[in-house]
């Protein structure tokens, strides 16, 4: 493991975080978050409930504006949704259209691509998520861990180069969630894609992640940002009883459970 300090200017990250705050009336819930998230890689982004995650992700989605700093995407300035980016959320009844079939669902967001380029995008998706022969059927007629997956290959069929996932697995049973963090892993090791997690879920944190950044309770401040070095491919019974993930988790869990102001970033 390997703790980075939190971010500094001038670097080749997709994704810059600068002193980043946000303030809901008398409420500041995020205080000058700093972080860089690198390009090509699984970042993720842990805390406790109420610190700030969401805000954060709508944030760097430039669904919502910061109080206070920035956030760059490759060098720009964030001030709307960039080109780019996809999003995929908890609530995978709430992102699927139920009266559209699965291929019509992923092909939504590409509606305006030529016909021969979206079918393409859409099969090719598709089948990334490992749902031939499924594209005919209703977000209704499937299980979550399925509508996740279509969910999954709605965002990847725009070809995005950041995807944007909020708790993605909160809402499906532990083994379904475990072969969607495999599922996950195997898309971005073969697409490239830069991914930014978020979760409360340590485990899932330090079995995804290349990069950790750790936010305190709220007013969240970066607790620490942890340069994950186990190796990939990743196995969940054989990464999960390395020494080193035990590690890294018994430290992510110490943080979490600090009581002690974090530095501010
Ligand atoms: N639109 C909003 N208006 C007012 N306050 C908000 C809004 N969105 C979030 N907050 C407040 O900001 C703080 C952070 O909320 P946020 O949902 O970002 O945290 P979180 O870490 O994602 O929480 P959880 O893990 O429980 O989902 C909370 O105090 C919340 O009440």
């Amino acid at each position: 493991m390997t703790e980075t300090s939190a971010a500094t200017a001038g670097t080749s990250a997709e994704l810059l975080l600068d002193a980043v705050s946000k303030s809901y009336g008398d409420n500041l819930a995020v205080r000058s978050i700093s972080a860089e998230v690198p390009a090509s890689k699984i970042s993720v982004i842990v805390g406790p409930s109420g610190c700030g995650k969401s805000t954060l992700l709508r944030i760097i989605s430039g669904l919502d504006n910061p109080t206070s700093g920035q956030v760059r995407f490759e060098g720009d300035p964030v001030d709307g949704v960039p080109e780019g980016l996809a999003m995929v959320f908890q609530d995978y009844s709430r992102s699927l259209y139920p009266w559209m079939r699965v291929d019509k669902n992923v092909e939504f967001p590409i509606k305006h691509l030529p016909a021969k380029e979206r079918a393409e995008r859409v099969r090719f998706a598709i089948e990334e998520v490992g749902l031939t022969h499924k594209e005919k059927l209703y977000p209704w007629q499937m299980s979550g861990g399925m509508q996740q997956r279509v969910a999954i290959a709605r965002a990847l069929a725009s070809h995005p180069k950041l995807l944007l996932m909020d708790e993605p697995y909160a809402s499906v049973d532990a083994q379904t969630r475990a072969d969607l963090e495999d599922l996950l892993m195997r898309i971005q090791a073969e697409l490239g894609i830069t991914v930014l997690v978020v979760t409360h879920d340590i485990d899932e944190s330090v079995y995804l992640a290349d990069r950790i950044i750790v936010l305190s309770s709220p007013p969240s401040v970066v607790a620490e940002v942890i340069d994950v070095d186990l190796p990939r491919p990743r196995d969940h019974i054989a990464t999960k009883t390395d020494q080193r993930f035990v590690e890294i988790r018994s430290h992510v869990t110490r943080l979490l459970r600090s009581k002690e102001p974090a530095a501010t970033a």
